[in-house]
């Protein structure tokens, strides 16, 4: 498809208001996820019903799971083709993921990546925006924060490895971690809400002054800034860049690093560190809800929605 969203972000945020389009885009229906785990290696599973075919479910594994409990932590890799984009049912297994981790004694951190190539993750599923019933947008955002809350709150050592793009969203994911490694290339990352015509909500930009400081989030939020690997090195946005075929050696050695830093010592650090920040969402989760319930119910708000997903599937050239 053509790429408006970062070779033409700020000409889609303008065009798409008043766009009359006639297709409908529907949401699909979770049914249930279904978790299995073996020691070494597990996967995490959700049965989605296609509501074009309720005969035939589709499986699809969303997420792998390497676990090295000898060397006390493990590999969490995002598989949700083709962009890792952030929807109800993925969010939910994330948090499920989240919990047993946080209650793991055997696992002190994890690497956070991509199976899919060249996307960490295209940031939240714009089809959660487009069209939705209030339960639905209540229980997606309700995910997201939550997602944000057990991963920016966690106790465990957090490494991303990036291994592409990274806007909006996923950028999100990639800040609430410890330490971030990103691959070298053609790729982008950062919080582009501006040149989708829409702020950042509070807790992605405090999380953002928390990784880069407070003049450089006021100039990237505004201008919707998307930076390349070297752009992000250079603000502290991430932490190394690196090849691709060393981005997980070298996640697991800084990972062997922070797992010899002692625990309770580097919990309580981080805590003191972000305490703070997620007691803010907590304290206004339900107004933030509201807040993003009203705005997506605006009818200017999805115009521009259906303008943006028209745009996206267009054909490439
Ligand atoms: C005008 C928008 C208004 C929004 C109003 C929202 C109101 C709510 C406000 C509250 C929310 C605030 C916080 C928002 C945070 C976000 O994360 S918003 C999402 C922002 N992300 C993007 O805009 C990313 C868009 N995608 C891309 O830039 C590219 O896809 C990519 C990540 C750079 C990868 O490029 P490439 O490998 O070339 O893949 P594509 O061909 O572009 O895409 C493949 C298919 O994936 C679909 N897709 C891509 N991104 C998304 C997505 N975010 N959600 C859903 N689907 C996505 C894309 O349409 C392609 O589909 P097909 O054509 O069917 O294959």
């Amino acid at each position: 498809m053509a790429r408006p969203n970062l070779k033409s972000l700020l000409r889609l945020s303008q065009f798409a208001v008043n766009l009359n389009l006639n297709k409908t885009t529907q949401l699909t229906n979770l049914s249930k996820s279904l978790i299995t785990q073996n020691r070494n290696f597990s996967t995490s599973k959700i049965i989605r019903q296609d509501t074009s075919n309720n005969n035939a479910p589709a499986t699809k594994i969303n997420f792998y799971v390497e676990e090295y409990k000898d060397k006390g932590y493990m590999v969490l890799k995002f598989n949700k083709a083709p962009v890792n984009s952030l929807n109800l049912e993925f969010l939910t297994e994330l948090n499920i993921q989240l919990d047993k981790i946080e209650q793991s004694k055997d696992i002190k951190g994890v690497i956070l990546t991509s199976h899919l190539p060249n996307i960490f993750s295209a940031g939240l599923d714009i089809l959660e925006m487009y069209q939705i019933k209030q339960e639905r947008g209540t229980q997606f955002w309700t995910a997201l924060q939550e997602t944000w809350i057990k991963l920016y709150g966690s106790n465990k050592i957090f490494i991303a490895a990036i291994n592409g793009h990274s806007p909006a969203g996923g950028c999100l994911l990639a800040m609430s971690c410890d330490y971030r490694i990103m691959t070298k290339g053609p790729y982008k990352i950062g919080l582009n809400e501006t040149l989708l015509g829409i702020k950042a909500p509070f807790w992605f930009r405090d999380t953002m002054i928390n990784t880069i400081g407070y003049r450089e989030t006021e100039k990237a939020l505004q201008l919707g800034k998307l930076y390349s690997p070297e752009e992000a090195l250079a603000v502290n946005l991430v932490d190394e860049i690196v090849d691709a075929n060393v981005l997980i050696q070298k996640a697991e050695e800084q990972m062997v690093k922070w797992c010899s830093i002692p625990t309770v010592a580097r919990e309580l650090t981080k805590s003191s560190m972000r305490r703070d920040t997620v007691s803010k969402l907590i304290a206004q989760r339900e107004s933030d809800t509201q807040s993003f319930i009203e705005f997506t119910q605006r009818d200017s708000i999805q115009k521009s929605l259906k303008g943006y997903l028209e745009a996206m599937k267009k054909p490439k050239k």
